[in-house]
């Protein structure tokens, strides 16, 4: 579904990706991992065509992303850090994504965020006074608003108290088993193990590795994620 294929990226003399190929599939839940800095975010960025490789290209659906803006469609994306026109509503801002994305032929709404979240009992709050726990319930109901078939989420229960994060965690898993491609970076390992399928291991712009969790249990003989990746990099 999204193939990244030798993907390097230079911000000046840094290398936040380098050389870095990988396959994501429907039905696959996959987490991106790594220190901080080790290149997730930009990693993403290019699958989303928010930052152009200098070397390498990535498709989705089997066509260069390079010129066609149009496969975002089948995209929802939650940042790691939202930002939204301040004065805005909720419910403005609601309205003005609806609007923008049926205008380019959009696909069937799905609510059930928005409703478990209890964004309706805040649509008349502005942007600019919401807690930042709040600004993420928002984040992650517009990810998942247009009923894409992949979504990225960018550290998506940071800031999340534990019932929001249970229900984003319950979401996540339900749209998997639709047969849909979750991207998933996290810091807490211990939020991934019901979830991912896949996990790609980053370090200093390389692709260390990228395996199933069955196999990823089965090479280190560890069953939680956390373990698992511990011992990966003790190893290294
Ligand atoms: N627009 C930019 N200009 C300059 N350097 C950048 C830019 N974006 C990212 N970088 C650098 O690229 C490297 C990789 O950053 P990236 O955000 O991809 O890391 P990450 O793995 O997502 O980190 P974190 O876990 O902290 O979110 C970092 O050293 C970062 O400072």
């Amino acid at each position: 579904m999204i193939i990244a294929n030798n993907v390097t990226k230079k911000f000046g003399k840094l290398t936040a990706l380098n050389n870095v190929s990988a396959t994501c599939g429907k039905g696959q839940c996959i987490a991106l991992i790594g220190p901080n800095g080790s290149g997730k975010t930009t990693l993403v960025k290019c699958m989303l065509g928010m930052v152009i490789p200098d070397n390498g290209f990535i498709t989705f659906n089997e066509k260069n992303i390079l010129h066609d803006w149009l496969y975002r469609e089948h995209i929802g994306y939650m940042p790691q850090i939202g930002r939204y026109p301040e004065n805005m509503t909720i419910g403005q801002l609601l309205n003005m994504m609806k609007d923008i994305r049926f205008k380019s032929g959009g696909q069937s709404l799905d609510e059930d965020l928005v409703k478990a979240f209890k964004l309706p009992d805040l649509m008349q709050k502005r942007m600019r006074t919401l807690s930042g726990g709040t600004t993420q319930k928002v984040s992650a109901s517009l990810a998942f608003l247009f009923n894409p078939d992949v979504l990225i989420l960018d550290e998506p229960t940071a800031g999340l108290d534990p019932v929001a994060s249970e229900i984003l965690k319950e979401k996540i898993i339900a749209e998997k088993q639709k047969g849909k491609l979750v991207l998933i970076t996290s810091h807490i390992l211990s939020e991934l193990d019901d979830l991912v399928t896949h996990v790609i291991y980053m370090q200093d712009g390389n692709l260390l590795f990228h395996k199933s969790i069955d196999r990823l249990r089965e090479d280190t003989g560890e069953q939680k994620l956390s373990k698992a990746i511990a011992s990966v990099m003790q190893k290294n």
